[in-house]
């Protein structure tokens, strides 16, 4: 019995000597593993736990990245709630990342939103073989419609820009804010493009009122941002945050799938009138091939994505050019020369682009300013993958800093001025060199896929609008602040002005 229980105790003696001999071993595994380890993560501030760096994002959170820049450079890394994220900036590296690096960060952050919205949404869905043919079917059936012999975006736009005017006319010169004209304006054309032309949309299509409203409730609510999205847990604690953006998801898309269905009714193949036309068309071709991968939900709702990234960026935009060329009299008369010389009374045409340099430097200049998406839509690496001989996992959110390039010092020399005249040459001709320097629609293969389509609408309301009027500050404004909110775009703070009928 003693002699078992001898051999029991040095047993269990070695036994406990091997497994602290094993623990040793492993911790110092461990210890010499991150001593050598490749992996370098950027630098980048603390947070606190749970939320990270985000309490500190403040209202704008392009300013307070700025700031960031300078203490850890180019690259750094910032805790969004429960997802890593670094943020990138200047040209290069931008370019870097998006343009040469591209397969590796052009997918999307799996916020909870993506859960709300669908994996196959073009905007937020993930990248992978089936999504570059989605987009390829979005591009090329815009692509058709902005190069259809009866252009339908010139007719459209120039009739929009006319009853933007009126409204404008039936202030009777007293001071007033043009964002809600310009926004309808703007929806306007994009659901008539989706949907199909209506004579008097404004007045008798029932359906465009409530499409007005809910895509402004929509952009409302996302805009002011969704904790839901990057601390996922915060769903039981404001359960709210879900429930109104997927009833507001649920509105957009159900208006969507009405008028799909009311174009169904007169639709005859290969013959689109519009948008909701052209996609039948897809659908049908995809029913009729039995590898495709594409349901008829996931191309009708390109019509969503369409609407989702074209309206509040297109209008706010424009907003800004309203503000700045008020504010600027002296580019509103050069604008106004232009206007008279090229185009006299008649309307805009598409073509007239390539003779009014001026006109087109000034919505150049408008976007830089302006810098609507400062910091593009949030990317997410797609693999294990580096950047800067810094580490960045998979699932990491990658965010453009696209404030960067408008705001490069370096690269603009006064980038706080208003000046149309830096994306000129000396004979006052668009200097392609500086207008590439810099693309707020982004680049690689996540760039927007309506840029030339937003490019020809930017350009046909504003000549469209300043053909016809003077804009000018209400006496009652000293100066005008360019202040911003941040939301989905940047927008000016409210503001007036007056028109008078030129
Ligand atoms: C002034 C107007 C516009 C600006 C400044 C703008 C800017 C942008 C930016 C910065 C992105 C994100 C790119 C990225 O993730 O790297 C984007 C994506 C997108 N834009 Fe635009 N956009 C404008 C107008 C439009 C219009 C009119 C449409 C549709 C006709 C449109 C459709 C899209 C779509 C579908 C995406 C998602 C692309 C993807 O995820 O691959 N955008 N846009």
């Amino acid at each position: 019995m003693l002699q078992e229980l001898t051999t029991y105790i040095g047993d269990t003696n070695k036994t406990q000597a091997s497994l602290v001999t094993f623990v040793l071993v492993l911790v110092g595994a461990k210890i010499i593993l991150d001593l050598t380890r490749k992996d370098r993560t950027p630098p980048g501030p603390r947070g606190v736990p749970l939320f990270g760096y985000l309490p500190f994002f403040g209202t704008h959170p392009h300013i307070t990245f700025r700031k960031l820049r300078q203490k850890y450079g180019d690259i750094f890394k910032v805790q969004m709630g429960s997802f890593p994220a670094v943020v990138i900036s200047g040209k290069e590296l931008i370019k870097e990342a998006l343009v040469k690096k591209g397969d590796d960060f052009s997918g999307r952050p799996n916020f909870y939103m993506n859960t709300i919205l669908g994996a196959e949404t073009l905007s937020f869905g993930q990248f992978s073989q089936s999504f570059i043919t989605h987009k390829k079917i979005a591009y090329n059936l815009l692509y058709v419609f902005a190069n259809a012999r009866k252009n339908p975006i010139e007719d459209t736009v120039n009739e929009e820009a006319k009853i933007a005017v009126s409204e404008f006319n039936k202030q009777n010169g007293k001071s007033f804010s043009p964002s809600d004209i310009i926004y309808a304006s703007v929806g306007s054309v994009l659901f008539q493009i989706c949907y199909g032309r209506h004579t008097n949309i404004h007045e008798e299509d029932e359906t465009f009122q409530i499409f007005l409203k809910n895509t402004r409730q929509f952009t409302q609510f996302v805009g002011s941002g969704n904790p839901v999205d990057v601390i996922p847990w915060l769903r039981y604690v404001m359960p709210w945050k879900v429930s109104t953006v997927t009833e507001l998801v649920h509105q957009v898309r159900e208006i969507r799938k009405q008028k799909v269905e009311e174009s169904l009714k007169t639709y005859t193949p290969s013959n689109a009138r519009h948008l909701a036309d052209g996609l039948t068309d897809v659908v049908r071709e995809a029913e009729a091939d039995p590898s495709s991968v594409f349901t008829a939900e996931r191309i009708y709702s390109i019509l969503d994505d369409i609407v989702g990234a074209g309206f509040d960026t297109l209008s706010t935009t424009l907003n800004w050019a309203l503000l700045l060329l008020t504010a600027n009299p002296t580019v509103q008369r050069k604008v106004h020369a232009e206007i008279d010389d090229v185009l006299g009374d008649r309307q805009p045409k598409l073509d007239d682009k390539s003779k009014m340099h001026y006109c087109v430097a000034t919505i150049h200049e408008v976007s830089r300013f302006a810098g609507i998406t400062p910091l593009s839509l949030p990317h997410a690496a797609i693999k294990d993958t580096e950047l800067e001989g810094y580490t960045i996992q998979k699932g990491t959110i990658v965010i453009p800093n696209m404030y960067s390039i408008s705001h490069d010092e370096v690269l603009w020399g006064d980038p706080f001025t208003f000046r149309p005249e830096r994306f000129l040459d000396a004979d006052g001709k668009l200097d392609k060199n500086i207008t590439d320097g810099f693309n707020p629609f982004s680049m690689g293969r996540r760039k927007c896929v309506g840029e030339f389509f937003a490019r020809m609408e930017l350009f046909l309301f504003f000549t469209g609008i300043l053909q016809n009027c003077i804009l000018s500050k209400p006496d009652h404004i000293k100066e005008y602040s360019f202040d911003t909110v941040f939301g989905l775009t940047v927008s000016p703070v409210e503001y007036e002005i007056c028109a008078s009928l030129r």
